[in-house]
């Protein structure tokens, strides 16, 4: 509650009756509630609650007053008086409060402040203090009129100089207590309002991202910091507190290389009084380097100091970006070629190196996509897999073939990087950054280096070891598929004569005919390494036989044999030696067999020039045989040295000659007559039985009619048909042009094909045999039993005859186990509806049995092998007089 005590209680106040002097003491407090509502200019809610207090006060008391009174003084005038000063300032302090909305405030306190005082002076101090003697005497016994008397006449002196005293007291002190009153809640207020300014201020310092503050400096060159937000702790590690009178501490954490920037720029702010504006640096033992930026204005003050009001803001990142920034601009401007696209990949962004390497301008392709620099080299799959990896990874990297604007086509290492979104969730990809460089020079340096490293200089070559690389590979792979390779290890004859009499640069002439013609005559999965001089060494992968090593090298030693031609000479002569190793049966390492082929090299040396030797020399002498049997058969064919037999095929229930297997021999001039199983295995090998498969089937088809011609019975003769012909031949094609230049009814064809030849040409056996049986032909399936088809697997080719494998008859009927199994293939080949025939039947105890299975033919020695033309058709006309 406000309060100013403009009539603090006295001890002279007091009437003497205490129940009035508590009352009128009340009353005094009430007064100076009042005066301090003036003071302090209350609201007009806060004075009518004033005014009520004062008025319902003020009829309380009197009615207490009025009370004891009429006790004393009943019908007295003194009474009556008093009642009518207690309703006079009823209705004076009702007049007051009447115009209060009418008049200023303080008027209007002010009045009712002067009425309270003189209200206290003349009712109080007077008449109150008169009629209390009065009541005072009265009980101590004096008469009322006596009393009367003496109270006025004790009235009369000291007490009328107290009111006069009082009255003029606050005439005086009225109007400056108020005043002072007001100029303290003046300045109260404005204190109040600027101390709310600070606080909020303070807030609102507190809130910056920085540093707030205050700086001073004197003349004498001292300086301090009268005021710093909370952030001074944090970036210069000092209280305010600690700097509001000396500011040396800030300046201690100023960087020494920036301290005196730092001073001047103060100095200079100062002198002009302009803002003052740095960037510095702090340092701290324990920290890393921060960047400061303070902006102040500064204010000359009375005394002649300065005083800045600023912020100062860590700007460490910004820099730090700055100098990022910095870097990716030079960064981007170097040699590699840069390009940025958007998500659409849309060209925004080049650099200078992508137009020095592409030939583009910048302004050439923004807008455009890297598809203008597609050279066309690689294919969908290509670009499909690179965008896979990008869309996987975010990156790629790899060779890439582009296309200059001048339209060359150049080698560029690429790497493309996705760049996401700094919100990781989202994933989503904004750009696109690709760098490039032109690997034109490398790649040709790279291959100049491969080329120095692994070919031989001269003749290009492999060299030694490209050699050892490969063959270690292909021993790998060929361990894995169980093949075999060869190794030819070659020296030149006569080839040091023709280095000394010609000279080197012939010498160097002539290994680069030699390389060329070694490498003309190899398949391309071979290798032909030159080690040094005159070595070479020949790498024959996945070889099928070990003699076709000996083929390679007896090719490769005709092909040398030529002269050759070189500038100096016309007609140069050299020949060469080979070794020959097999892997694996000759070694399983480079060294085993360069070692092993090195050895044969010595043997066929030995032998003579113009050789070649196996590293055993079992397999020498079988390769040359082999090679020298299929020089001969070559010739044989050539000269129509072979021969077709017949051996008679016998209908069982009848026991009558019912067709002929066509077998063919080789009527060798100084050998005589050679059997089928020793050249049918090397013609297989070298393709030799295409021509003499198609000879057998012409041969066969021409006899065929004749017999027809001469008047024999018809008969089916059998032609057999080897893997080769369904592989490479065309068989059907083959079959009808030799019926149509024969006559040889169709349907007196039988061929005859293996288990394993259907197996080797599964894709497109069935469509092969449907079209023969189409044609006419019959067809049976040879050596039954030996392989690995079975009767359910048969069922499904069109096939008319089972021929039941020789080694199952052999043994009736002494092996159980070939009989039953002779007796089931009869029984399911019937089921299946084939005809069966059995091969080999020497004996009459397995014609019995055959019979007894109801097997539908045979042939065999118990009848007849296979016999000239003439021979079987004997036994054809004696079959027709029995
Ligand atoms: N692709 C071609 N293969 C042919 C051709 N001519 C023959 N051959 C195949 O050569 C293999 C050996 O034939 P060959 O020496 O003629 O032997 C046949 C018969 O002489 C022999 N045979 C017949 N009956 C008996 C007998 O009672 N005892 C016995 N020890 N040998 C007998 O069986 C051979 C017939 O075999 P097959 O052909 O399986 O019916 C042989 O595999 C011929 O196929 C040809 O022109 N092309």
């Amino acid at each position: 509650m406000y309060s100013v005590e403009v009539f603090p209680w006295n001890k002279n106040f007091e009437v003497g009756v205490p129940l009035i002097d508590a009352q009128h003491q009340k009353l005094v407090e009430l007064l100076n509630v009042l005066a301090g509502h003036l003071a302090y200019q209350s609201d007009v809610p806060t004075l009518n609650n004033v005014f009520n207090d004062l008025a319902e006060y003020a009829i309380y008391h009197f009615q207490a007053e009025e009370r004891i009174w009429h006790a004393f003084f009943p019908e007295d005038p003194w009474e009556t008086k008093h009642k009518e000063d207690h309703r006079r300032f009823l209705a004076t302090v009702n007049r007051i409060m009447g115009g209060k909305t009418s008049r200023p405030l303080d008027q209007l306190i002010e009045e009712i402040l002067t009425f309270l005082t003189q209200w206290l002076a003349f009712h109080i101090l007077d008449t109150d203090m008169r009629m209390a003697k009065v009541v005072l005497a009265v009980q101590s016994g004096v008469p009322l009129n006596q009393a009367k008397k003496q109270a006025d006449q004790e009235m009369s002196g000291a007490m009328k100089v107290l009111i006069e005293t009082m009255l003029s007291m606050f005439d005086a002190l009225s109007s400056r207590t108020m005043q002072l009153a007001k100029e303290v809640v003046e300045r109260q207020k404005a204190e109040q309002a600027s101390q709310d300014a600070l606080d909020r201020l303070q807030k609102i310092a507190s809130q910056v991202p920085g540093l707030v503050f205050q700086f001073q400096r004197f003349p004498d060159g001292r300086s301090c910091i009268p005021y710093a937000n909370e952030a001074i702790r944090t970036i210069y590690r000092v209280s305010p507190e600690e700097v509001s009178e000396d500011a040396t501490k800030i300046l201690a954490a100023v960087h020494p290389d920036d301290l005196d920037a730092f001073k001047t720029s103060f100095k200079v702010s100062a002198q002009n009084l302009t803002p003052w504006r740095q960037e510095y640096r702090l340092k701290f033992d324990d920290a890393p380097v921060c960047w400061l930026f303070g902006n102040a204005l500064p204010q000359r003050q009375a005394d002649g100091s300065v005083l800045w009001h600023g912020f100062i803001t860590d700007i460490t990142k910004q820099k730090q970006d700055e100098v990022d920034l910095r870097i990716a601009a030079t960064a981007f401007e170097l040699q590699d070629a840069m390009l940025v696209t958007d998500a659409n990949n849309v060209i925004l962004k080049v650099n200078q190196a992508f137009t020095r390497i592409t030939g583009y301008s910048a302004e050439e392709v923004l807008g455009k996509t890297p598809n203008l620099l597609s050279s066309g080299l690689h294919d969908k799959a290509f670009y499909t897999a690179m965008w896979d990896s990008i869309n996987r990874t975010d990156a790629w990297q790899g060779e890439i073939w582009n296309r200059r604007k001048n339209g060359e086509v150049f080698p560029e290492w690429l790497i493309i990087t996705a760049v996401k979104a700094a919100d990781e969730k989202t994933e989503q990809i904004h750009h696109y950054v690709a760098s490039f460089s032109d690997i034109t020079s490398r790649k040709a340096a790279e291959e100049e280096i491969k080329q120095l490293a692994f070919y031989d200089p001269l003749t290009q070559l492999p060299n030694r070891r490209l050699l050892q690389e490969r063959l270690k590979h292909s021993i790998d792979i060929e361990r894995r598929d169980g093949k075999r390779l060869a190794l030819l290890m070659l020296d030149l004859d006569r080839f040091k004569a023709v280095n000394d009499s010609l000279g080197h640069l012939a010498g160097d002439e002539l290994l680069q005919q030699v390389a060329a013609r070694i490498t003309a005559r190899l398949r391309d999965v071979d290798m032909v390494a030159r080690l040094g001089g005159d070595e070479f060494v020949v790498l024959l992968e996945d070889i099928a036989h070990p003699e076709d090593a000996a083929r390679v090298a007896e090719e490769i030693i005709f092909a040398l044999s030529k002269s050759f031609q070189l500038t100096q000479s016309n007609d140069v002569q050299i020949g060469v030696s080979i070794g020959i190793s097999l892997y694996p049966e000759h070694g399983a390492s480079y060294e085993e067999l360069t070692d092993h082929a090195d050895a044969a090299l010595y043997q066929a040396k030995d032998q003579g020039r113009g050789c070649y030797a196996y590293f055993s020399e079992d397999q020498t002498i079988a390769a040359r045989e082999r090679i020298a049997l299929e020089t001969r058969l070559r010739r044989a064919i050539e000269q129509q040295e072979l021969r077709v037999f017949y051996q008679p095929q016998v209908d069982i229930a009848s026991g009558r000659i019912v067709g002929a297997e066509a077998l063919v021999r080789w009527q060798d001039p100084a050998e005589g007559l050679i059997p089928p199983l020793r050249f049918i295995p090397i013609a297989e090998e070298t393709g030799l039985i295409l021509d003499i498969g198609k000879w057998v089937l012409r041969e066969t088809c021409r006899q065929g009619r004749r017999w027809l011609d001469e008047g024999l019975p018809p008969l089916t003769l059998a032609v057999n048909v080897s893997p080769q012909q369904f592989r490479r031949g065309n068989i059907s094609a083959l079959v009808e042009a030799v019926l149509n230049e024969t006559g040889f009814p169709a349907e007196h064809l039988e061929l005859e094909m293996t288990e394993s030849g259907l197996l080797e040409n599964q894709s497109n056996v069935m469509e092969l045999l449907n079209k023969l049986r189409y044609q006419g032909v019959r067809l049976a399936i040879d050596d039954f039993g030996t392989g690995f088809s079975s009767l359910a697997y048969l069922k499904h080719f069109p096939l008319d005859v089972l021929k039941i494998d020789k080694s199952f008859i052999d043994d009736i009927p002494h092996l159980q186990d070939d009989m039953e199994i002779a007796a089931t293939i009869i029984a399911m080949g019937h089921i299946l509806g084939f005809k069966v025939l059995a091969e080999g039947v020497e004996t009459p105890e397995q014609l019995a049995f055959l019979r007894e299975k109801n097997c539908d033919s045979y042939q065999g020695y118990i009848l007849s092998p296979p016999v000239p033309a003439e021979a079987f058709a004997l036994l054809l006309r004696e079959q027709g007089i029995n």
